[in-house]
């Protein structure tokens, strides 16, 4: 029988290295911002914010924490030795980039941090979580472990939850989380049809795939993660995402369509075979009509779709069962973008409501509100089983906004990432980080 749920939103919470270091080839606003100084403090901040507003607006929404950065076991892997501020240092003269990349605060873009598929849709009516590989980018592929702990350690009951590692870290394999899966179905704890989208077929060479930029996400990851969460062919769809899009920026497929209920709200050029995306869907969907919100690139073009992040929008369903749209300030200072959401809120669909953001700090390095955040719809018995201690509220609002402007600097420059002092800093926020949130030694150096 269909019990009551509810889509529960885990924002990242972004780390105290936030940093602007141009590690992700394929993605325009990280390579066009690369050395820029950026301000982890406001760039916390701007996120707590969108915690907070979508919080008071009756969501259910948590937080995952971020990660242990600069990550020295990593450096010590790659043969760095000595203590932690003589691997600092021999990092920061021998490869920058390295020390970049085990310096950035990525894992803030919890879209990215893993699979769920809700216990309608599973065999063993429990909530399955994978954590991505990440596969594609180095400063990715570390994060899976310790979002695997943080995930168990907030969905602990094995009753209701399962956890299964990251898929082999290969690119045959490469797995970009739920950026790249989007739940379609009528209410939320009806059994709904998990549409899975990729980028290329590793094990086929003739298979279409982009030419310029890579594609990240596999089918056959998409297709491993479909049975280790027990998905039958009635509830999963894979598609192709177009290979011009990632051509063109579209890195990951939630920068060019976002999902929610019944209704697909996607770019022309989202997919390779729209037609076919929308028929196995809908075959799918039992008991509703898909609603398909098209935007044509005569409207927004494609440049404009990327540069705004118009698609990586969060799509929510409002307590009366209308929805609001929770788009990056980004979004208003484009023409074509601005005018398109003023005529898609005038023409009564099912969008009713527009809300702007501002996480600008993450849009430089190509975060924009829906990469901040993982969906995990939970039944009101599942709700009551998490851990608590990571769902905002008021007062924890109070508590992190606190230990940000406690702990965080507001300036961070690529030569920063080797001050021994930004290790100190980081590891004394995040001890006292789960702390707060109840979540038990996750860290290594807690270890
Ligand atoms: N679309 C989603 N769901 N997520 C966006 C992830 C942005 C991230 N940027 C970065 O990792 C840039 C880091 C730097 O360059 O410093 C990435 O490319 O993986």
């Amino acid at each position: 029988m269909t019990q009551h749920a509810t889509e529960a939103n885990f924002d990242g919470l972004v780390g105290p290295t936030h940093n602007y270091a141009g590690l992700s080839w394929g993605n325009v606003a990280s390579k066009s911002n690369v050395s820029a100084v950026s301000n982890p403090k406001e760039a916390a901040l701007q996120g707590l914010a969108k915690m907070k507003a979508l919080a008071g607006r009756g969501f259910v929404q948590g937080i995952l924490p971020p990660h242990e950065r600069p990550h020295i076991p990593t450096l010590r892997k790659l043969g760095f030795t000595g203590s932690d501020g003589e691997i600092l240092s021999q990092a920061a003269k021998e490869n920058p980039v390295i020390l970049a990349a085990v310096s950035s605060a990525s894992c803030m873009w919890t879209a990215n941090a893993a699979t769920v598929s809700p216990s309608a849709d599973t065999h063993d009516h429990r909530v399955h979580f994978t954590p991505a590989n990440l596969g594609a980018k180095f400063h990715r592929s570390i994060e899976h472990e310790v979002t695997g702990r943080a995930l168990k350690s907030m969905f602990s009951d094995e009753a209701y939850f399962a956890h299964h590692p990251a898929l082999p870290s290969i690119s045959q394999f490469g797995d970009e989380g739920a950026a790249n899966h989007t739940r379609l179905c009528c209410a939320y704890g009806d059994p709904g049809v998990e549409l899975f989208v990729y980028g290329q077929q590793a094990f086929d060479e003739s298979a279409p795939a982009p030419k310029r930029f890579p594609a990240r996400q596999t089918l056959e990851a998409s297709r491993a993660i479909a049975r280790l969460h027990g998905l039958s062919d009635a509830r999963a769809v894979f598609a192709q995402q177009n290979p011009d899009a990632i051509d063109a920026g579209v890195f990951h497929n939630d920068v060019i369509a976002v999902g929610n209920g019944n209704v697909l709200f996607y770019h022309d050029m989202a997919f390779l075979d729209e037609a076919q995306v929308l028929a196995d869907v809908q075959a799918r969907l039992k008991g509703a009509e898909l609603q398909a919100v098209k935007v044509s690139s005569d409207e927004v073009p494609l440049a404009d779709a990327v540069s705004s992040y118009l698609f990586n929008s969060q799509l929510l369903t409002q307590k009366d069962g209308s929805m609001l749209l929770a788009v990056p300030g980004e979004c208003r200072e484009i023409e074509s973008v601005s005018r398109y959401l003023d005529k898609l809120v005038a023409q009564g669909g099912p969008i009713k409501a527009v809300e702007v953001f501002d996480v600008k700090q993450s849009m430089r390095n190509g975060g924009g509100p829906a990469c901040l955040r993982l969906r995990v719809v939970l039944t009101d018995d599942e709700l009551k089983a998490m851990h608590d201690g990571v769902l905002m509220n008021d007062a924890l609002y109070e508590r992190l906004t606190t230990w940000v402007e406690g702990h965080y600097r507001d300036e961070l420059s690529q030569d920063d990432l080797a001050d021994p002092m930004l290790l100190d800093e980081c590891r004394h926020a995040l001890d006292e980080l789960t702390g707060i949130l109840g979540l038990g030694s996750i860290y290594d150096f807690q270890r």
